[in-house]
């Protein structure tokens, strides 16, 4: 079972950044080693909410702990998400290259946390351009939403030919494998949200129904699903396959039960063992 440094934000009350994705990596059976960048009461899609964003010494400090008990030459992997502040994403690209240097094999993830169709740029100015300047130059896998991966390439994504360009091009300032969420392309079936993944020069897209429902933190969810699952089968599609069929699974139930945060405890058996498997198509 892999390690997984996992360096994003923590949420109190409800399911975003750490508080999505750790819990369904444990319940896999991976060892999560979980260090905040913020801590806020609740996730910022709720226009309110109190608490601080962590200064990046906090970072750096509990990064260099790890060190010093020895272990990161057996860290399988970083996982990172909301930075909170440009500062402390260069503690997160820091912390990154440690691992490498410490273990060569390991994979860093780059959710590039920017914003999203409906609520725009919502992170700190200065993130964005750290993420497309430095980060994701040095990740290996990268998550973006179909916003940021229009962000981060310049460009609009409106067709499949569209996505799969855009891929290549973040692809080619850095990392190998790359998934792209929430996609609305032209040749979408009115009711689905696609998904595109793209490593080695191919392509698998899959697409699940869309559920009457807005949350926070799935996006976290599947960057830590899709992780997992590519550190377990080595194959992009496998990992989309299993990370879409689990979060349909947990948002399948977070609408049914109508509730504003995801059922990431209610719903767990999802991660596991999916209710309806989605299978991708090469494209
Ligand atoms: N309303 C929805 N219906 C079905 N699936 C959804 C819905 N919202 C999100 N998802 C799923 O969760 C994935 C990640 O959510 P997304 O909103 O793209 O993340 P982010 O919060 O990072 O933008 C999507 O690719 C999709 O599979
Ligand atoms: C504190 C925090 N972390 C992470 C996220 C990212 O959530 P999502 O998975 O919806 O992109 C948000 C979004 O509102 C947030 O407020
Ligand atoms: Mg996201």
């Amino acid at each position: 079972m892999p390690s997984i440094l996992s360096i994003q934000s923590w949420v109190a009350y409800g399911h975003v950044g750490n508080a999505s994705a750790i819990f369904p990596l444990q319940r896999l059976g991976a060892e999560v080693w979980g260090v905040h960048t913020v801590q806020f009461s609740n996730h910022t899609g709720y226009g309110a909410w109190r608490g601080q964003v962590f200064g990046a010494e906090l970072i750096r400090d509990c990064v260099q702990g790890i060190e010093e008990r020895g272990v990161l030459p057996r860290c399988d992997a970083v996982l990172s998400g909301y930075m909170g502040s440009a500062e402390i994403g260069a503690a997160i690209l820091d912390a990154a290259r440690r691992v490498k240097a410490a273990n060569p094999q390991a994979l860093w993830c780059c959710d590039p946390v920017i914003g999203d169709v409906g609520r725009g740029i919502f992170v700190r100015p200065g993130i964005p351009e750290f993420l497309r300047d430095e980060a994701l130059p040095a990740a290996d896998i990268a998550t973006p939403n179909q916003f940021e991966l229009e962000w981060l390439t310049g460009g609009e994504v409106t067709t499949l030919e569209d996505a799969k360009a855009a891929v290549a091009a973040l692809q080619a300032r850095g990392p190998r494998c790359v998934l792209v969420t929430s996609l609305r392309l032209t040749d979408t079936p009115e009711g689905e949200i696609g998904m595109l993944a793209g490593e080695g020069g191919r392509f698998w897209r899959l697409s699940t129904p869309m559920l009457p429902l807005s949350v926070n933190g799935a996006g976290d969810a599947i960057a830590a699903l899709f992780l997992f699952h590519r550190l377990r089968s080595g194959s992009a599609a496998d990992a989309l396959a299993a990370a879409a069929s689990s979060v349909f699974g947990l948002l399948r139930r977070t609408a049914e039960a109508g509730s504003r945060e995801i059922l990431t405890v209610a719903a767990q058996e999802e991660f596991v063992a999916p209710s309806r498997l989605f299978a991708p198509e090469t494209c």
